[in-house]
């Protein structure tokens, strides 16, 4: 199914936060819940921060949308997360839900789920450390070549992407270009997590239609490789087919990498 490309101004006109994460994070229904990437994603987070030891001062989550569940493992190893988007209704209701401020999606069991992973802590507790971990959300455009001006940052030690870069870009060139961008705001030696549906033309949100670029692996491999980074992890998942699921979101699996910055491009 494909759309016009729906750019970054859509997400700023159009982006219904509330719609999307009913039909993607509904415990019950949410489609990115019963095809398996919200688990994976909270498993190789986990992985990453503790296993593989990713830690550090600053990390920036850039594209967060509405959603905070990528953040709650990353605020044990960081000590101050940094929010971007485009979208201004992402942003206020991401730092709403940072504050757990009332009417807002429930995280409880994801939270929970996490604090399981971890084998320590309380819900209550991860609320706490994610509060005082994440300090704000910025404006950022990452398909331009200083996506946080007229901000300028010290560079940082990772940069963490969610389910973002794949509606930002029109076309395979501009995703290469996106990851140029966003890689001149992290350290040499730092890292990068990004999280892909694959294979996906387009998606329902809150009722209007989004375009996606269609990715694959080689392509990912690929493009990561060409940016200056190392791939450390990478691992994907595949979907089960469901008619009615597809007509929503039509990704046929997922993608989450982990990449270490060898040089600047
Ligand atoms: C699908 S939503 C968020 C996904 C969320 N991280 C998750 O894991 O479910 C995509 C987000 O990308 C943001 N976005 C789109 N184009 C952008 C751009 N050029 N620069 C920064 N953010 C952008 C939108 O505002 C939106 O909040």
């Amino acid at each position: 199914m494909a759309t016009e490309f729906t750019g970054k101004d859509i997400y700023q006109e159009e982006f219904d936060p509330w719609g999307y994460l009913d039909t993607y994070y509904n415990l019950k229904s949410g489609i990115l819940v019963t095809d398996g990437f919200l688990d994976f994603a909270l498993r190789k987070l986990h992985e990453t921060f503790t296993v593989r030891g990713v830690k550090g001062e600053t990390l920036i989550d850039i594209g967060h949308g509405p959603t905070i569940y990528q953040d709650l493992s990353a605020c044990e190893s960081f000590k101050e997360i940094i929010g971007a988007d485009y979208a201004d209704c992402s942003r206020e209701y991401y730092e709403k839900s940072v504050k757990n401020e009332p009417g807002i999606f429930d995280w409880t069991t994801v939270i929970q789920a996490v604090c399981d992973l971890e084998g320590k802590g309380t819900v209550e507790e991860k609320r706490e450390k994610l509060k005082r971990t994440v300090k704000k959300s910025i404006k950022c455009d990452v398909t331009k070549s200083s996506p946080v001006a007229p901000l300028v940052l010290p560079r940082v030690d990772c940069i963490m992407t969610l389910g973002c870069l794949e509606c930002a870009c029109k076309d395979l060139d501009s995703y290469r270009n996106v990851l140029k961008n966003i890689s001149s705001l992290l350290k040499v030696g730092g890292n990068l997590i990004i999280t892909e549906i694959l294979n996906c033309t387009s998606y329902l949100s809150g009722g209007k239609r989004f375009s996606c670029l269609s990715l694959n692996e080689p392509f990912m491999r690929s493009a990561i490789t060409e940016a200056g980074f190392a791939i450390i992890d990478l691992e994907v998942i595949f979907r089960k087919y469901d008619k009615e699921q597809y007509n929503t979101c039509n990704h046929d699996s997922s993608l989450f990498v982990l990449a270490r910055k060898l040089r600047d491009i």
